[in-house]
Formats: structure tokens, sequence, C-alpha cells
């Protein structure tokens, strides 16, 4: 059974703002689920819609097989959530804010243990409205940790986090879903929701443009898949060229690219080339992150057009879903 399922999930703020826009989405059980989009493209009003913090305005949400707003309460309770700005406004230490979260879900964790994996036991005595945001975030992704959820859902999880907290929350993320754990992570920043989703989709003005791998993204936005090798020495031209799928090569010096229109012709060219020089270096990619975000999103509810790309994409995306 999915972890999380939607169905025409649809969200409209007065009259003119479609926030969500029948949303169909598929998360089984156990994925680390990267929700993808600019500024304003839906992220937050489809996770507050799966958690019954607001209602739709059409279709429905299922969460664990649930009905999200019949059934809210036993979701939540398989649950933890990292809201996008949690903040910290009581007169509570970090260690109170800790146990509370553990009382208040019944879990058995050790308060010490969960402010140890997030990096702030020994600041958990200080009053956590004066941590600082990385700490604040830490704080608020040790509670989500509690009670060992099913699903972790983290919104804009490494807001304020410097780099080694974010390696280190990558790690707690991936050790917990290696445990079992789904997670939905979303985030408007592509290089780390590669850094940890096995899949994502790509939301864009409240519509779902593209759900795929990134090196899957990578080949629907650009249509082929490049791949550089840098050989021993000089690698033969020729006899690539003739590989079914491979649409042109190049040699310089020692090293050969080749375009593919077909990506799995990829490996053929590996093959062709290893079998007559030695391979010492593999590239498999040439498109950056942000040509590939801005290619499926346009920018975003504020960016300046390629709303029509977006929209091709999607149809492209379709059929490989
Ligand atoms: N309570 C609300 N009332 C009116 N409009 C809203 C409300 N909540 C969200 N919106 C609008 O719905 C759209 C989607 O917003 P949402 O917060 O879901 O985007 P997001 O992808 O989470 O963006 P961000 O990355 O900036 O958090 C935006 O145009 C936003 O202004």
């Amino acid at each position: 059974m999915p972890s999380i399922q939607t169905n025409g999930l649809t969200k409209t703020f007065g009259e003119s703002v479609v926030a969500v826009d029948s949303l169909d989405l598929t998360i089984e059980d156990g994925e680390i689920f990267g929700f993808l989009g600019p500024n304003g493209a839906g992220k937050s009003t489809t996770i507050n819609m799966l958690l019954d913090f607001i209602r739709p305005t059409d279709g429905s949400a299922q969460v664990f097989g649930m009905d999200a707003q019949d059934e809210c309460a036993a979701i939540r309770e398989r649950i933890g959530v990292l809201p996008e700005g949690y903040g910290f406004d009581d007169y509570l230490t970090g260690r109170e804010y800790m146990e509370w979260a553990v009382e208040t879900k019944g879990a058995d964790d050790d308060p010490e243990q969960l402010l140890d994996l997030v990096g702030i036991r020994e600041d958990a005595g200080r009053v956590a409205s004066g941590y600082s945001k990385g700490m604040q975030q830490r704080l608020a992704f040790g509670m989500a940790l509690a009670d060992d959820p099913d699903l972790l859902i983290l919104d804009e999880p490494s807001t304020g986090l410097d780099p080694n907290g974010i390696q280190h929350m990558r790690s707690v993320i991936r050790d917990r879903a290696a445990d079992g754990t789904t997670v939905f992570f979303s985030s408007h920043i592509l290089s780390e929701v590669e850094a940890v989703c096995d899949r994502v989709g790509v939301m864009n003005e409240g519509e779902l443009v593209a759900i795929d791998s990134i090196e899957g993204l990578r080949e629907s936005a650009t249509g082929q898949a490049t791949i550089e090798l840098e050989c021993a020495s000089a690698p033969p031209a020729e006899d690539v060229a003739y590989i079914d799928g491979v649409t042109s090569v190049d040699v310089a010096d020692t090293t050969l690219t080749a375009e593919c229109s077909d990506p799995s012709a990829k490996v053929d060219v590996v093959k062709r080339v290893d079998s007559q020089v030695e391979v010492v270096d593999i590239l498999a990619d040439n498109t950056s992150l942000e040509e590939l975000f801005n290619q499926f999103t346009g920018g975003g509810r504020d960016g300046d057009g390629a709303v029509g790309e977006g929209a091709e994409l999607e149809a492209s995306q379709e059929a490989s879903v």
C-alpha cells in the first residue's frame, strides 16, 4: 500500500489562486520522495492538506490508506512532521521541548538520545527561542523523529542549517529510510533533493509537471543523455558512432564525448570503448541542476515564461511514469 496517495487533490484560495491543481501523486512505502518546486508552487499547501491543516477544494488524499480528513488523528500518530519555519516562542528549553514531543507522542524514546542525534544536547539547557535558526531547525527535526514515525514529512528541512548540519541531517534521513521510514521531503533546492531522494516530483504553479528520478528528469528535460569518457589513449570514435541510440561522437585528444538519443546507449558506449582502450574516468551528464529546474518550472509563479515548455514536459513525463 502506498504511504501517500492523492487523487485530483485541489486547493484554491479565493477566486483566482489555484494553489494545488488536480494533483495525482503516489508515494510508495519506504521511498525518499523529493517534492520540488519554486516559491509558491503549492508544496506547503499540499503538505497542509495531507496533514488536514487545510481542507481541499476538490479531490482526496490518503495517508497509509486512510482518508487525510476523516482519519487525521490516526494518521498523525504515525507521522513526524518538520513544518516550514517552525518557531519556538515559549520559555521552554530545548530539552523541555524534546521531552514534551516524546511525551505527547506517547513514545518511549530517550529525549537525551534524540538531542544528541541532532547535535544540540550541549545546548539543551538553554531556552530554545534563543537558539540560532539552525539550532531551532535541528531541534524541530529531532522532535519530528520522536516515536520513530512510519512517515517523515519535512518541509524545507535544511533552512538555516550550515553545511555540517545539512550533511548530518541527510545521513539521519538515510538511516531512517533504511529502517523503513517513508520520507516526503519538500524543497526548492534541487541539489539537496538530489542528494537524498530516490524520486522527485516537480511542482509548478500548482501542477505536477514531472515525476521521476533526477537522472530520469535530466534525460526527459534534455531529450538526450551525454556521456564523456576519459581514456588512457585515443578512443575509437567510429566504432562508437555505429552504436544504436548514439547521435554524435566527438573525440578530443583522449576524451570521447557521445550524445545519445536513447539513454541506455550510454552503457554500450562504455563497453565498446573499454573493449579497445582503457577508460580512466566517466562523466555522464551535462545539464546543470539549475538549468534542469528552470526547464521544468520556468522560474515559478514569478518566473518569466517557459510555462508552455513545462506543459510539454508534463506530457512527455506522463508517458514515462
Ligand atoms: N492561506 C492562504 N491564503 C491565500 N493564498 C495562499 C494561502 N496559502 C498559500 N497561498 C497561495 O498558494 C500558492 C501556493 O503556496 P504554497 O505556500 O503552497 O507554495 P510553496 O511551494 O510551499 O512555496 P514556498 O517554497 O515559498 O514555501 C501561493 O500563490 C500562495 O500565495
